[in-house]
């Protein structure tokens, strides 16, 4: 079988064009698949099927092999991939797990279209709110120097967010309108080079917090990403984009022993 590695600033990710439904999909399998040592090597695993109502549809597994809830990077890449299977020319719709997602390629880049948010909690020392997944966002100092796993990790299992647990994003103004965002990544376990929910969660707070406007230019360790939004009365956050490269990185094929049972 087929497969095709894809990166979005440094997020990577394995892609299948499922769209005959022959991959068997189980979480050992999955796992073993993201594995950098035993498998390709990957942050997440990406199905592109058919959908009778859009271009297509992403079903997204975490490196754990668990089936996870929106990823944003993966997003953008599953839109780069779509695009180079000839599915669309510049615009797509298509169905993920939280619901219907447009987005527009240009050469360098790939714009998804984000879910409305409504609400973030902000409590004394971080906020929370869910673009898709559940993201804690914590400013600090010096985020390139800090360890990120170390930091992150507790909270990921904090009691406040059980059972689900939540990603945890460390963010550091370093321009009037810029951030710089590291995050901790639940279902990788591990940091990641970007996140994509991540970092569209860390320009809202940094909008609500840091005073900072449409768009948010963002740093991550893996590459640059920009968050657009329009805020409407009621202080919700619609037309919410996040913007950057996704890239196709290399192609091969799974040999036969890892798909059998
Ligand atoms: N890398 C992702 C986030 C993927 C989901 C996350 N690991 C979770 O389980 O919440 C992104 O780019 O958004």
């Amino acid at each position: 079988m087929d497969f095709f590695k894809y990166q979005g600033t440094g997020n990577d990710f394995i892609l299948i064009d499922d769209r005959d439904e022959t991959f068997p999909a189980s979480q050992e399998r999955i796992a073993r698949l993201c594995h950098r040592r035993f498998g390709i090597g990957a942050d997440g695993l990406i199905l592109l099927r058919n959908h009778s109502e859009y271009d297509f549809q992403m079903v997204y597994f975490n490196a754990d092999g668990a089936e996870g809830s929106m990823c944003g990077n993966g997003g953008r890449c599953i839109v780069r991939f779509a695009h180079d299977l000839g599915l669309f020319e510049k615009e797509t719709r298509f169905l993920a797990v939280d619901g219907e997602h447009y987005a527009v390629v240009t050469e360098e880049e790939v714009s998804l279209k984000m879910n409305e948010i409504s609400g973030i909690d902000h409590q004394p020392d971080y906020s929370f709110l869910n673009t898709g997944s559940p993201h804690y966002v914590k400013v600090v100092e010096d985020v390139e120097s800090m360890d990120v796993v170390a930091e992150g990790r507790p909270v990921r299992y904090d009691d406040r967010f059980a059972p689900g647990g939540t990603n945890a994003n460390f963010i550091e103004p370093i321009g009037s309108n810029t951030l710089f965002v590291r995050t901790y990544e639940r279902g990788v376990e591990d940091e990641t080079y970007s996140c994509g929910t991540g970092v569209t969660a860390s320009a809202l707070v940094a909008h609500q917090q840091l005073g900072m406007n449409s768009p948010v230019l963002i740093q991550t360790i893996g590459g640059n990403l920009r968050v657009s939004f329009e805020v409407t009365a009621d202080g919700s956050f619609n037309d919410l984009y996040l913007t950057g490269p996704a890239v196709r990185v290399f192609t091969g094929s799974i040999p036969d022993e890892f798909l059998a049972d």
